[in-house]
């Protein structure tokens, strides 16, 4: 399982999913441009010392990145399908891609990927924040496909939150 941030905007929420991402083990894939210089100092901030853990990729582009996941299956998290993620089957090569914060992934984007998910909201609500976004669907996702770490396979902790 991998994570996948399309042009992002917003730095703490790249930093949280950092360090989401290196709480689980699972790699991250960040689709340039940002929308800031990635060592900026509220990205730091979020991230904490938990960058040096985060498996991170930066790619120039999303055609660079594309060709980089041959052969894994990219499933777009988008407010716009009707395809609940809660119905889905996952599997563990699955690439989790989520959209930037001020407009989710261009409508050619949208056409390619492989699948197309939805958490499901009230009616009437815009979205969910990014972050958020992906830790519902990485749960669930790691759930289905026995991908958490295991307990007790965790070094020791640093006495740090
Ligand atoms: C703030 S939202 C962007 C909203 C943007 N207007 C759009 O339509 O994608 C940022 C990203 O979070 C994810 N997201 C937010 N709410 C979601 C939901 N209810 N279902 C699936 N993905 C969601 C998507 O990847 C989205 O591109």
């Amino acid at each position: 399982m991998r994570l996948a941030l399309y042009q992002p905007d917003i730095p703490p929420n790249v930093g949280t999913l950092l360090r989401l991402g290196a709480c689980l083990g699972v790699p991250v894939d960040i689709i340039e441009p940002c929308g800031f210089p990635f060592g900026a100092r509220d990205l730091k901030r979020a991230v904490m010392d938990y960058r040096d853990a985060a498996d991170v990729t930066r790619h120039v582009s999303f055609q660079a990145f594309h060709k980089s996941i041959a052969g894994n299956r990219l499933v777009l998290l988008t407010t716009r399908v009707d395809a609940p993620y809660t119905e889905f089957t996952f599997t563990e090569s699955d690439i989790l891609m989520l959209g930037r914060e001020s407009a989710g992934v261009p409508d050619d984007i949208h056409a390619i990927v492989d699948h197309r998910l939805v958490i499901p909201m009230v009616p009437g609500m815009r979205s969910i924040n990014v972050a958020v976004s992906a830790a519902m669907v990485l749960g669930e996702a790691l759930r289905q496909t026995a991908g958490f770490p295991k307990i007790g396979s965790l070094s020791e902790t640093t006495g740090l939150v």
